[in-house]
């Protein structure tokens, strides 16, 4: 079998596709959805991988711009749309894809690469850790209730099209990226992703329905989300499916969710990504009852060190020798002496003794903190080689709020 990866050409792309869509099993998706993927896929950033005329591996990756610890907005390739034909599998193409996108991407300047990983297993072989985590509940809202602290009395909720209430959403959502890491900038075209609601995607449930919380007439929080009526013979016991929710303020945000605890004739309130330190856990009054949930969710990879460390800030300041192990992008191999605090960083090469050994996945896993390398430590992933360099590089990486990606791609 002979091979040939080559850069994706526009006029290619629905064969492309096509044969994403049948390694992820071949069911089709609606047509606004594929729509919006074919727009926003840009073929220079995208490779495909053909045996004679036939397509056997796709890989792509979006020109993000990420929160970061400190508020910054760093650039990060986006990686999507992998898939190898099953016919195909296991002779190594996913990492001839993998070589060439990083060496893509590094040739940009963007110090990042993240992704979200239909299975945990492949991409730590890349250098990929896992960033961030989420939270999935399902409240009994027949059982919880929702404290609201002061400042609702005067926000006003209405409903509203979707449609009509996307401008004043995303502005919104535009106003919260740079409180948490992990966010992701919306550019032109991501706007239409929240909006998508085809109706094989509703598991029988309403089409989208869009609520906005206002104070004195200026859109201050919104939700949107989905009503599944169901009827027993004890009486009605419909869920209401969160798609997102967002709010200036906690007052708002706090209001949302009891509305949505409240509506008549549901029994549960469901979300299936919420930052894992989410309000919402202080809010109900019995967690128990959520049904919370945590599972792996971004997974990042620094693809210039250096640069990567020196993007983003640090909780208190540091200064400390990395001995870092990359052997898939083996630039980056070798001891880095990171200094900063948290107005900024510094990362450059030096030859001083080192204080923590660790891979470039680690690096990778902590750099959004959301994962400690206190932690990792406690894996044997992470070594500390100077007395006291663990803990204090652990609080130095950390985060005041969790990393929380909103969203896939
Ligand atoms: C960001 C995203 O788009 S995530 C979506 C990923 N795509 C999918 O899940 C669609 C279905 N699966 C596939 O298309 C393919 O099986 C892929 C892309 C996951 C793997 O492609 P392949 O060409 O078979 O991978 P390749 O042969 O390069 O394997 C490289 C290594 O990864 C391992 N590997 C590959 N897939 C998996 C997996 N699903 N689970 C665990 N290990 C895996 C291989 O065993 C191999 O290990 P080795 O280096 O120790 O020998």
């Amino acid at each position: 079998m002979t091979t040939r990866l080559r850069p994706l050409v526009r006029s290619e792309w629905d064969r492309w596709y096509d044969r994403l869509e049948l390694a992820f099993g071949g069911v089709a998706e609606a047509g606004e959805e594929r729509r919006l993927w074919q727009d926003l896929t840009d073929p220079a950033r995208s490779v495909g991988v053909w045996d004679g005329d036939e397509c056997v591996g796709t890989a792509g990756s979006f020109a993000f711009r990420l929160t970061v610890p400190g508020g910054a907005l760093v650039p990060a390739a986006g990686v999507t749309m992998v898939s190898v034909a099953a016919t195909h599998r296991r002779r190594g193409i996913l990492t001839s894809m993998m070589r060439r996108q990083l060496d893509d991407v590094r040739a940009l300047g963007e110090p990042l690469a993240v992704l979200t990983a239909s299975e945990p297993d492949i991409y730590g072989r890349f250098g990929y850790g896992t960033a961030t985590h989420q939270l999935a509940v399902e409240i009994d809202s027949s059982r919880v209730r929702v404290a609201v602290p002061p400042g609702a009395e005067d926000v006003r909720l209405r409903f509203t099209d979707p449609a009509e209430g996307a401008q004043a959403c995303e502005r919104i959502y535009r106003d919260t990226i740079g409180s948490r890491p992990g966010m992701l900038a919306r550019d032109e075209g991501w706007e239409r992703l929240p909006l998508l609601d085809p109706p094989s995607g509703r598991e029988g449930a309403s089409p989208m329905q869009c609520v906005l919380a206002e104070r004195d007439g200026e859109a201050v929080g919104y939700v949107r989300f989905h009503n599944k009526p169901h009827w027993t013979p004890e009486g009605p016991e419909g869920a209401v499916l969160v798609r997102h929710i967002d709010a200036a303020e906690p007052a708002v945000y706090a209001a949302l969710w009891r509305f949505l605890c409240e509506i008549d004739l549901t029994t549960s309130v469901r979300s299936r990504n919420r930052p894992v330190d989410d309000p919402l856990l202080h809010l109900v009054s019995d967690v128990r009852r959520c049904g919370v949930r945590v599972r792996d969710s971004l997974y990042l990879r620094p693809v210039e060190v250096g640069a990567a460390l020196g993007a983003r800030a640090y909780l208190v300041p540091v200064d400390l020798v990395l001995d870092v192990e990359d052997a898939f992008c083996p630039w980056n191999t070798g001891r880095w002496r990171l200094s900063g605090g948290p107005e900024g960083a510094v990362c450059e090469r030096t030859a001083d003794a080192p204080d923590l050994a660790l891979s470039v996945r680690e690096l990778g896993a902590a750099y959004l903190g959301g994962v400690s390398l206190a932690s990792l430590a406690g894996a044997g992933r992470v070594r500390e080689l100077r007395a006291g360099a663990l803990a204090r590089a652990s609080h130095a990486f950390g985060s005041a709020v969790a990393p929380w990606l909103p969203h896939g791609f």
